[in-house]
């Protein structure tokens, strides 16, 4: 990256987290945002933002594209962006960023949710380095090019094993992010974050999906709250073998349970919008992996099986009805 230079950043999936992501890095980099069911809002007024923490604003990005081969005019990139929904089962994120991605150059960068979503790039892009972010932030578009998010919001931030020494673009990808007022939590062990953010991925946000209730709605109706207890313990019991790390299933659900009553009442988990709005859920990479992982070592777990086996199916109803 040269000094005269601009920073240049691209993203791809330029909903509700790519928004605000976008917004906070364009303070310092010349930001081109692909957008697609919003890219005539946006391309005419902007990205209209509501946010308790980063203020209100109309974000304008400096480019709005259509597609990745349209983006690459405004290229090359530093920094690819990625905030489609984690959905490997309907596209192969890899074929929709490869048109922007310089062999060995351009640093590819992960903000979605699921456990084991980087291996695919990985396996695609060896040479290219990579950053894995995991978002805690509430925020939703609520119409074309209209966003909502929540007071809190938090990146932890981390590289992964598997991919090239990625140490320099991670450490200047976290100051970029700091310079837009994020709040970045450095981690050493991204897959083990991962993991452990599904514990409640996992378990809250598939059976608020499927029952149509919201988190206290489900902690207040015992049998359900229960279903939440056994994905949780099966979940965790999974990252154990897989990671070689020792919970306290008990309490460690227990916590988790308190933690939303006190921090996330009334929450309708991202799963649970998507499927209210009739688009797909992350089912693979939230459900599909862990259950995969606990498999293959030797692990029984019907609920998670059962959980992961209702989502596909709503997921299958509705990709049928599209095509319809
Ligand atoms: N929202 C949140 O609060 C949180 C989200 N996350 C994670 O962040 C990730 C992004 O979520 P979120 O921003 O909420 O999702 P959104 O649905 O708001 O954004 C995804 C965007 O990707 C676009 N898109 C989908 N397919 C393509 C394609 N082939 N080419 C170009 N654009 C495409 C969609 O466009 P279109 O409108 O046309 O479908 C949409 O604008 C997910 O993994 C989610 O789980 C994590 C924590 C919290
Ligand atoms: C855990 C949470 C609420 C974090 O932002 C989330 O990832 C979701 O709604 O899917």
């Amino acid at each position: 990256m040269s000094s005269q230079q601009p920073i240049r950043v691209l993203t791809v999936g330029t909903g509700a987290v790519g928004a605000i992501y976008s917004w906070r890095l364009a303070q310092t980099c010349e930001v081109t945002t692909v957008c697609r069911s919003n890219y005539d809002a946006v391309k005419q007024h902007g990205f209209d933002i509501e946010s308790p923490k980063f203020g209100n604003g109309i974000f304008k990005p400096h480019h709005v594209v259509r597609n990745v081969s349209e983006a690459k005019e405004f290229g090359p990139f530093d920094y690819i962006v990625v905030t489609l929904k984690a959905l490997p089962d309907m596209y192969d994120t890899a074929d929709i960023i490869s048109p922007a991605v310089a062999e060995g150059k351009s640093t590819i960068v992960l903000i979605q949710n699921g456990f084991g979503i980087e291996l695919p790039i990985i396996k695609r892009f060896p040479k290219n380095p990579l950053i894995s972010i995991v978002a805690y932030i509430g925020t939703s578009q609520v119409a074309a090019g209209k966003i909502k998010m929540k007071a809190i919001e938090r990146l932890q931030v981390g590289t992964h094993p598997a991919s090239v020494d990625s140490t320099a673009q991670c450490d200047k990808f976290k100051e970029l992010l700091t310079k837009g007022d994020v709040l970045v939590e450095p981690v050493d062990n991204i897959e083990q974050v991962r993991f452990e953010k599904l514990f409640w991925n996992g378990s809250f946000s598939p059976v608020c999906a499927i029952l149509g209730l919201n988190t206290t709605q489900v902690i207040e109706n015992e049998m359900a709250v229960d279903l939440v207890r056994r994905l949780m313990r099966e979940i965790m019991t999974a990252a154990q073998k897989a990671l070689g790390i020792e919970y306290e299933i008990e309490a460690q659900s227990e916590a988790l349970i308190e933690g939303t009553v006190q921090g996330a009442p009334n929450y309708k988990p991202s799963m649970q919008l998507d499927l209210e709005r009739k688009q797909p859920m992350e089912v693979e990479v939230i459900l599909g992996t862990a259950l995969k992982s606990a498999k293959e070592n030797g692990l029984d777990v019907p609920t998670l099986q059962a959980m992961h086996d209702l989502c596909k199916s709503m997921n299958i109803h509705h990709l049928k009805k599209s095509q319809l």
